[in-house]
């Protein structure tokens, strides 16, 4: 298969964190969402991919390039954006074409600015006096301006409002339709991640959770719901990120041990309802 990232072992320690070994890898076509909740390592994972810090073991092929030459000689086939990405302050729209058309070889005047209309920024406004939001809407529009076979991109959700959250979701649609280009993202806004994402990365505390389609990680896990006195000791043995009040309590029971909850009420939780449950500290099984 043709991938677009090949993923092995890749791991980064820090004093205070280790992340990884990382391995996965995301074929031609699809949009895979890294998710974790805060300090999981998603910034990390991203920043090593783009060659922004260095491996501390393992490896990975990015669009076919194995080192990182390879991958800086490739960039124009690499669209990304990170928190911290940002453009001269002074720059209005048609600085910024102008110098990205130097940048990049297969730059996309009409793409770029049909971005700029589409998100509702005034091309004459100096890229400092706009908002957050539409500064990132700007380093979006750069990132998917030069036909790039491969964007990642860091919280790109972040500060949007949902219109334009769901433009985005339909933008990356469209971007990875021809089965050429593919995406990786991360996000907290999990639920509207997982309405477009065909894959999932899932991290905590650095460690890889799971790795697969997002179809699979829903359906590995039932939340169950009952009062107090149903609370049997193997469903508190087999349950994950237990909740109880007064009256009764909720978890999360593996698909594989659904018999335990014969006669309670059940039902398929969402990502987020997943990712609580998950992320309480001590149950992070997934
Ligand atoms: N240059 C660095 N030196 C030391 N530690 C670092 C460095 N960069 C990141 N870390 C640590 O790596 C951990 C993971 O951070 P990272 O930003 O990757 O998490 P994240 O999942 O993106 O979090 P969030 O959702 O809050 O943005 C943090 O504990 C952070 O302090």
């Amino acid at each position: 298969m043709n991938e677009r990232l090949n993923v092995t072992n890749l791991a980064k320690t820090y004093p205070e964190f280790a992340l990884g070994p990382l391995t996965f890898d995301l074929p031609a076509g699809y949009i895979m969402g890294l998710i974790g909740p805060n300090g999981a390592g998603k910034t990390t994972t991203l920043r090593l991919l783009l060659d922004m810090a260095q491996p501390s073991s393992g490896e990975f092929t990015l669009n076919g390039a194995k080192t990182a030459d390879a991958r800086q000689q490739a960039r124009d086939d690499l669209g990304a954006m990170l928190d911290s990405t940002t453009l001269p302050d002074a720059w209005t729209m048609k600085d910024v074409d102008s110098n990205m058309k130097r940048l990049f070889p297969h730059w996309d005047s009409q793409q770029f600015m049909k971005l700029v209309a589409q998100f509702d920024i005034n091309p004459k406004t100096m890229y400092r006096r706009l908002s957050k939001g539409t500064q990132n809407k700007v380093n979006l529009a750069v990132a998917l301006s030069h036909h790039a076979k491969l964007l990642i991109l860091d919280e790109p959700m972040a500060g949007l409002d949902p219109i334009a959250r769901d433009e985005l979701r339909q933008l990356l649609q469209s971007y990875i339709q021809d089965g050429e280009a593919s995406v990786l993202l991360s996000s907290h806004l999990t639920d509207d991640l997982a309405q477009f994402a065909d894959y999932l990365l899932y991290l905590i505390h650095g460690e890889q959770r799971f790795f697969g389609e997002t179809d699979t990680l829903l359906s590995r896990y039932l939340l169950v719901q009952g009062g107090s006195s149903e609370l049997t000791a193997a469903l508190k043995n087999r349950g994950l990120g237990l909740r109880q009040t007064s009256v009764g309590f909720s978890l999360l029971l593996p698909t594989a041990d659904q018999a335990l909850a014969t006669g309670l009420v059940t039902s398929t939780p969402d990502l987020d309802t997943l990712m609580i449950y998950l992320g309480k500290r001590g149950e992070d099984h997934a």
